[in-house]
């Protein structure tokens, strides 16, 4: 695997030997991984390689699943979100994830914004109506939301459900955003949208993003790692990694001639 160390941008994570198990199957083989500061790092690779699995890792939704589990390090601000005394809300609250489906809850467009962050926040009326103004504005939804707040989030369109559960992520001031395929259900103007609010986020935020389309990876990304058979194989520069990966199997994914 090749790893280009100097690195002019902050560790906002670090991922450190993890090792992750559906039962007795091991699915991810000891990954170790830097996700930077203000920066798109997209994952690629084939069918069945271990993407998702890593995303849900990262902000340990496989808690939910008995069977399941990690081992290794994964550094959020140096602190290990592995650890048993980590607080799994607090944790959701900071890396927030948006998946491939839209999933907005059945209720109106405002409380799907506004319940995220009553969880963590009491805000007066106004400043909750500030957050989830400036939440729908960051998400790039607002003007088309505005007049309607009321209505239900499931009577958006995909592309506008998508954007919803951005603005949702958004609203409870997440510090590392994970995005799992957010186009795959998407028609290509809304993909577009949604392309053009990754590059505005990251200003702000640290994104990892799982993708299927090396268009996809090459246009929103500044650092790609490719994984195959839960091993990552090669993690560098977006632009090196399609026009000069290192390794033969990142050579043979990007020109399509396996998975
Ligand atoms: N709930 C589960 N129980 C058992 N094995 C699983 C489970 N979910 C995923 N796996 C296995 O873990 C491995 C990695 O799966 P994962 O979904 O992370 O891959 P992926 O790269 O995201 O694939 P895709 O691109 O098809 O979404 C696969 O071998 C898969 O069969």
């Amino acid at each position: 695997m090749t790893i280009v160390t100097e690195k002019p941008h902050a560790e906002k994570v670090s991922v450190k030997n993890l090792k992750f198990f559906y039962g007795d199957s091991l699915a991810l083989k000891g990954i170790n991984l830097p996700l930077y500061e203000n920066i798109v790092t997209a994952f690629i690779g084939p069918s069945g390689c271990g993407k998702s699995t890593l995303l849900r890792v990262l902000n340990r939704m496989y808690d939910l699943y008995p069977k399941q589990r990690a081992e290794g390090e994964i550094l959020l601000d140096g602190e290990n979100v592995l650890s048993p005394k980590q607080d799994l809300n607090l944790l959701r609250a900071k890396i927030g994830m948006v998946f491939q489906k839209p999933t907005p809850f059945p209720m109106s467009i405002y409380d799907n914004i506004a319940f995220g962050v009553r969880l963590y926040e009491s805000l007066s009326k106004s400043e909750l109506n500030d957050r989830v103004e400036s939440a729908l504005r960051r998400a790039a939804l607002w003007e088309e939301v505005k007049d309607k707040l009321h209505a239900s989030g499931l009577s958006l369109s995909g592309g506008q459900q998508q954007r919803l559960c951005i603005a949702r992520t958004v609203a409870v001031k997440p510090e590392v955003i994970l995005l799992d395929e957010p186009c795959s259900a998407l028609d290509p103007i809304s993909t577009a949208k949604i392309e053009e609010l990754i590059d505005e986020l990251k200003r702000d935020y640290t994104i990892a993003i799982v993708t299927h389309s090396m268009q996809q990876a090459a246009r929103v990304s500044q650092y790609t790692a490719f994984m195959y058979l839960g091993d990552l194989i090669e993690f560098d520069d977006t632009s090196k990694i399609f026009t000069a990966p290192h390794d033969k199997r990142t050579q043979d994914y990007i020109t399509g001639r396996f998975g």
